[in-house]
Parts: structure tokens; C-alpha cells; sequence
């Protein structure tokens, strides 16, 4: 927590854009790896995807009906169905019936639909056109053909696609992992906040940020909230892991007061105000980016620069001209971990995570960093003088409107906002601004 001493922008501030672009470069893809179809979902390709062969591969009727042969009438013969391995071969004159999808004999000239159809006994009459109702062999692709390129993320379509060319695997940068921690003695985690008793909003909102960045949450074992009798004080503890099904135990020993055997994996680990466990949790939690809440600023209880100095980290980022969110911080450890102090405030918080937070995981992913859109804000928005600002605003037919309630100890504004505007430093009143998601996971 703060301690109520002189805080100001930090001298080593840099601007908003700029810190956008060195957390971007400060941060390491991960090598791309072949993994099953199953387990690629949100990953980014690694290499092209290119298919092994040709699709369709073979030609195929395109309707159910008839498969038929030069000009009408035709005498039907035979029935083909989806799962024919060999259709045959079908003499002029004749036709066969044929479900979409299947096989086409050879020698099919056209496929008359089943509704346009007119049947008496063995003789067929339709409208026949010559390679009507037909997907040819290789109409969608040729062996060989690249039909995405690395840097595309994998979606449900791409899956799709990649199982209907015949694959079974495909090669991906995979999903860096971030692990959330939030420090305060202050905090609570059920009922509402009161003299001294804040109710932590932060870490209700780290694990959905986090996924939906694209990235893996990394949980704590073990870790346990307790409730200490006056103090309302939480204590988490415990080895993080990657979560899901299966999870992984990738760190042991554990930090915090108290741990309790056998209990529920955590999705936040909850700290107390104390340097140790800080040092500690972040010696222990192996994720490839550690979020770190409160602790920021230079009051006695905000631990987490001593901490990362005595770790030995450097600093890419200490201090950004924003509002709300200016002492947030990016720092590296020295085996390439990355840190990232999220203010206390929560709004604050929020937007240092979509600030440096995204901008570090979109390289982690191998994912270039996105241009933000322009939106005009036809009622003008305040600038600040020196910072951007993060403006929580309503999207109309018209551009951004403000919506108000954008304090940076407020969640109300952002969360009724479709986005929030990003109002360059100026010396009055900007009528445009760019548009920052507040899902992550939308460019
Ligand atoms: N003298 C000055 N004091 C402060 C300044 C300043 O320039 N001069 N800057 C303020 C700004 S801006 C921010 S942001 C905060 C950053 O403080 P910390 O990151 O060290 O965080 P704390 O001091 O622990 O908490 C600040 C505030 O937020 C509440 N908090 C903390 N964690 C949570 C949580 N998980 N959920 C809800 N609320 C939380 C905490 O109780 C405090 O009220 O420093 C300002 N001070
Ligand atoms: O800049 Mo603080 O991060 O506004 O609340």
C-alpha cells in the first residue's frame, strides 16, 4: 500500500506509445514446437500452413441426386454412397444415384439435383450442364499449397481447416504463461470492503485478462485464503502450476503464512505486505510473465522494486506518462523472466495489463503488436497536459462518447464501456482519439 509519501510521475517515465513498444521488444517468443490438433487452440502458427495434398481429392458431387453422363434422358443405374471407395465408371447415356459428398464415377459429365429430378422407372430427365453440381479435385487447394502463413493465430476455423486438409498436427509458438500475484494487507476476498478492509478487486479480473490475452494461467498449488481473526488478512502459498486439465507442476516450496495440504489449486496467489514473501514468490513462480498488483508505488509497503533489485532484475519500463496507471513497471529477471507491477488502484491495474501486459504477451505469442484503430470523439474529450489518457467510452454511430466514472480507483466506468479512448497529451480538448480494447483478446 502507499504509504503517503511524495509520489510523482516517475523521472524515467516514458510515453504511453513508447512504453507499448519496448515491453513489445523487451519480450521472447517461445520456440515453435509440433503439437496435436487438440492442443493448439488461441496458439500462433510457427510455420506456414500448407496442405499435403489435394482438396478435394477427387472429384465430388456437390448435391444429392444423380451423377449422369453426356445428354438426357439417361438410364439410372446403381446408387453411389458417401463412404464408396471406388465409384466406377459410369458409360454415356447412364446415371447413377450419388449423396453430396461422394465420389463422382468416372466419366460423370454433371449432377442433377434430386428436386429437379424426374424419374420414370430406370429413365432420368433433368437439366444437365456440364460440370454442374460438381467440386472439383483440388478447387480449394493443390498439394503443396500454402494457405496461411506463420503469424496467423489459431482459431476454430484454422483447426477446421487443418483437419480438413489432413493434418494432425500443426507447428505453433506456444501460449507463454503468466502467473498473478496481488499483494496488500488491506485486502479481503468475500463481503464488502470497510475500515480498514478493501475488497480485492484486481484478482477477480487477472485470470480472464490473462486467457483472453491469449496467454496460459499459471495457478498455485496449495495456495489457501485465510481468514485471520481482526486482521481479515489472506495468505496464499503454494507451487504454481499451468491450468487444466492434466496441470503440470512446474515450481515447488511455498510463500505467505499459511498453507493448507490438499487444497484447490489458486488462480491468484494472495500476498501479504512483506518484502520476503514478495522476493520469494517471484524467486519461486516460473511463468514466463509474473503480474505483480499493488507494491508499486515507493510507499514502506510497496516491496516490489526492492524486491526485483534484489533479485537483480533490470528495468525495461519504470513509469509510464498515462492516467490512470503511470507507476507501472516492466522488469526483467535475469534468466529472462519478465515482471509487471500493476498499480494498486484497480482501474489503474487494468490498464497497465492492457498496456504493458498485452503488449509483452503479443510478442511472447509471436504475434506483431496491432495499430489502434481512430474513432472520433464528436464531443471532445479533456486532454492532460503531459499523459494519456485512458478514457472508458461508449462506441456510437457518431464515434467515442465518454461515459464518465473513469477514476482510477473505479471499475464502473470501464465496465460499462465498450473500449477506452486513448486521448493524446494536448494542451485542451482532443475530437479524436485511438480505441484500446478492453478485450485483449479483440484487435
Ligand atoms: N503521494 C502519492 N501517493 C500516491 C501517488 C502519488 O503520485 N503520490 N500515486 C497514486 C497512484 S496513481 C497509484 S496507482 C497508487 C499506486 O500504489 P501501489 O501500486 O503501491 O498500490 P497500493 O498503495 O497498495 O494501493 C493503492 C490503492 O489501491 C488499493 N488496492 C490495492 N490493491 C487492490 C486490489 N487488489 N483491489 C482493490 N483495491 C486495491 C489500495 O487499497 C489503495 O487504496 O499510488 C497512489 N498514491
Ligand atoms: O496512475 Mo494511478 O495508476 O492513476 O491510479
Amino acid at each position: 500500500m502507499s504509504g503517503g509519501r511524495g509520489l510523482r510521475t516517475r523521472p524515467d517515465a516514458v510515453s504511453w506509445d513508447a512504453a507499448r513498444v519496448l515491453a513489445h521488444a523487451a519480450a521472447r517468443p517461445g520456440a515453435a514446437v509440433s503439437r496435436p490438433l487438440d492442443a493448439v487452440d488461441g496458439c500462433v502458427l510457427g510455420t506456414p500452413l500448407v496442405s499435403p495434398g489435394a482438396v478435394p481429392p477427387v472429384d465430388r458431387a456437390a448435391m444429392d441426386g444423380y451423377a449422369v453422363r453426356g445428354a438426357g434422358p439417361w438410364r439410372v443405374n446403381g446408387h453411389v454412397t458417401a463412404g464408396a471407395a471406388d465409384p466406377g465408371t459410369l458409360a454415356d447415356g447412364h446415371a447413377t444415384g450419388i449423396v453430396t459428398g461422394a465420389a463422382v464415377p468416372s466419366g460423370t459429365t454433371s449432377v442433377v439435383r434430386s428436386e429437379d429430378a424426374v424419374v420414370n422407372g430406370d429413365r432420368l430427365e433433368g437439366p444437365a450442364e456440364d460440370g454442374r453440381h460438381i467440386r472439383r479435385a483440388g478447387e480449394e487447394c493443390q498439394p503443396g499449397e500454402q494457405l496461411l502463413p506463420a503469424g496467423v493465430v489459431v482459431d476454430p476455423a484454422v483447426l477446421g481447416l487443418a483437419a480438413a486438409v489432413g493434418l494432425n498436427r500443426l507447428t505453433v509458438i506456444p501460449q507463454p504463461t503468466v502467473a498473478a500475484l496481488v499483494t496488500g494487507d488491506e485486502l479481503v476476498h468475500r463481503g464488502p470492503s470497510g475500515p480498514g478492509r478493501v475488497r480485492d478487486a484486481i484478482g477477480p479480473m487477472l485470470p480472464g485478462l490473462i486467457t483472453r490475452a491469449g496467454a496460459q494461467l499459471v495457478t498455485h498449488a496449495g495456495a489457501q485464503q485465510v481468514t485471520r481473526a481482526g486482521a481479515q488478512q489472506v495468505a496464499g502459498a503454494g507451487a504454481p502450476e499451468v491450468a487444466g486439465a492434466g496441470a503440470r507442476l512446474i515450481a515447488g516450496g511455498s510463500v505467505g503464512q499459511e498453507l493448507r495440504a490438499g487444497a484447490p489449486p489458486a488462480s491468484v496467489l494472495h500476498l501479504p505486505d512483506s518484502l520476503d514473501a514478495l522476493t520469494r514468490a517471484l524467486g519461486e513462480t516460473e511463468a514466463d510473465l509474473i503480474l505483480v498488483s499493488g507494491s508499486s508505488a515507493a510507499g514502506p509497503a510497496d516491496h516490489l522494486r526492492p524486491a526485483l533489485v534484489s533479485l537483480g532484475a533490470e528495468f525495461v519500463v519504470d513509469g509510464v506518462a498515462c492516467r490512470p496507471g503511470h507507476p507501472q513497471a516492466l522488469a526483467r529477471l535475469a534468466d529472462g523472466r519478465l515482471v509487471l507491477g500493476l498499480p494498486g488502484n484497480p482501474f489503474a491495474a487494468l490498464v497497465a495489463f492492457l498496456t504493458l501486459g498485452v503488449a509483452a504477451i503479443t510478442r511472447m505469442r509471436g504475434v506483431r503488436l496491432p495499430e489502434l484503430t481512430h474513432i472520433a470523439v464528436p464531443g471532445g474529450v479533456p486532454c492532460h497536459p503531459t499523459s494519456t489518457r485512458l478514457v472508458p467510452v461508449r462506441l456510437t454511430a457518431h464515434g467515442a462518447v465518454p461515459i464518465g466514472h473513469g477514476g482510477s480507483a473505479m471499475l464502473r466506468g470501464p465496465a460499462a464501456a465498450d473500449a477506452l479512448a486513448v486521448v493524446a497529451p494536448g494542451p485542451a480538448e482532443a475530437i479524436a482519439a485511438r480505441l484500446l480494447p478492453l478485450n485483449p483478446g479483440i484487435t
